[in-house]
């Protein structure tokens, strides 16, 4: 039942009929949804395109999130939205249930979206919505890949509150194109598509503790319940979850304090920020002097530190084989404005000013994580990821003038 339409919108000003033939997909309890993809030309000066439309004229970027529900992955997209400017809202006018936040230069999706099987799909055929049976990996790749060249898509909705497939919503090409969830870099054609990813790579222990604190506090889940539901989770989540941080370019690992023997509480975190070397315009963070191995306890006159301290070290290593550098963070801050202090002796934070990243931090305070790594590692990588943008952008931009030359 396919069926060809054109449509047009105010701020695209080009018209293009469809082009990709329709999908089905179904949750075992739900209507057939079918979607289409819209093939609408970004920057476009022409009227109508009859078939296919090429790329707009400038690029999508694409960074790849991959971590564990629950995991931190909002409270990043939050930080990485605040460093372009404004705030990402769910698309207007659209399904309240939306998993999408839109900002000037960002959008951010959720690959939740491309769960194939719904909730009820999933407890009859017995899988876990982090197997790849439950997702459609060629949709996936599909609309990545059309958002990437330009062309706007109709993506489907998954419904947290319903557990069902909604009917899709439209996604515009973004300047940046953000997709975060349990697969971005599971496919090696989806991989392949993004110009940057990072793994969330948070340990059991840390993870237990923030789900106690988010799902029994705020959500009235049982202990027992809270155990289950990780446990039921954890084979497909070694299987297919974990191994995509080989493929990160960056990796903020999370672990408990080193700096408090035989502590579990998960409060006090040990936070790994680990870049890998030779990514194109990404040049990893470094303490005090690139490449050397540092330890550094900065607690003293300058920043106030109360137990157990707080402990940096840096120095280059090796993961999954690759050349990186990691940077590492024990403890927590008292102060935040203190912050600025650490900040000076970071070279290649991607700064705009001297003391943005403190100025990011204390703007976002009262986010999870502001007063230790995970909140500093958080916000610099937006940094770096702003400054990949601007490169790339400005690459594309300079090459006519190049080949003008030539
Ligand atoms: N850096 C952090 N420090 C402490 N707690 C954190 C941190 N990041 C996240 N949390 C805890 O984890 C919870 C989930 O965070 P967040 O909503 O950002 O994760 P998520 O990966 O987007 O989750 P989901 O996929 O389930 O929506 C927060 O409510 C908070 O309790
Ligand atoms: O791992 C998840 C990613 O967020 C969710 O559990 C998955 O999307 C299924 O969602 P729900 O539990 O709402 O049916």
């Amino acid at each position: 039942m396919a069926v060809s339409t054109v449509y047009t919108t105010q701020s695209l000003n080009s018209t293009c009929s469809i082009s990709t033939p329709a999908k089905t997909h179904l949750g075992s309890h739900q209507k057939q949804v079918v979607f289409y993809r819209r093939t609408i030309k970004r920057g476009s000066s022409s009227g109508s395109c009859a078939v296919k439309c090429s790329a707009g004229d400038s690029q999508t970027v694409v960074i790849g999130l991959a971590a564990d529900s629950g995991c931190g992955k909002s409270t990043f997209m939050r930080r990485l939205t605040s460093v372009f400017g404004g705030a990402a809202e769910p698309p207007k006018g659209g399904n309240p249930d939306s998993n999408t936040l839109i900002s000037d230069m960002t959008t951010v999706i959720c690959l939740d979206d491309y769960h194939s099987l719904d909730r009820t799909g999933r407890k009859e055929k017995g899988v876990t919505a982090l197997d790849p049976r439950a997702n459609d990996f060629d949709l996936m790749y599909d609309q990545v890949k059309a958002l990437k060249s330009g062309v706007a898509v109709d993506k489907p909705i998954y419904n947290h509150v319903t557990g069902l497939l909604d009917p899709p919503e439209l996604i515009k090409p973004p300047k940046i194109l953000v997709i975060e969830g349990l697969h971005p870099m599971f496919d090696e054609r989806v991989r392949d598509l993004l110009d940057f990813s990072i793994y969330l790579d948070i340990s059991n222990e840390v993870k237990f503790a923030w789900k106690i604190q988010r799902d029994m506090a705020e959500r009235g889940h049982s202990l027992e319940s809270i155990k289950a539901s990780i446990e039921a989770r954890k084979p497909d989540f070694d299987a297919y979850i974990d191994p995509q941080k080989k493929y990160a370019d960056a990796v903020i690992e999370v672990l408990p304090t080193q700096l408090i023997p035989g502590d579990n509480e998960g409060k006090v975190l040990r936070v790994r920020l680990i870049m890998k070397e030779g990514v194109k315009h990404f040049s990893p963070v470094y303490l005090f002097d690139e490449g050397s191995t540092i330890s550094w306890i900065p607690c003293g006159r300058k920043l106030t530190c109360s137990y157990p301290g707080i402990k940096f070290h840096y120095g280059p290593d090796t993961y999954f084989g690759n050349e990186v550098s990691i940077l590492e963070m024990d403890g927590q801050f008292d102060r935040l404005d203190e912050l600025i202090y650490v900040e000076s002796h970071l070279s290649n934070i991607s700064t705009k000013f001297y003391g943005e990243v403190t100025q990011q931090m204390l703007k976002h305070a009262d986010f999870p994580g502001s007063n230790n790594g995970t909140g500093l590692f958080q916000t610099i990588v937006g940094l770096k990821i702003r400054d990949l943008y601007e490169q790339i952008t400005s690459s594309k931009t300079a090459a006519p003038l190049e080949a003008t030359k030539a």
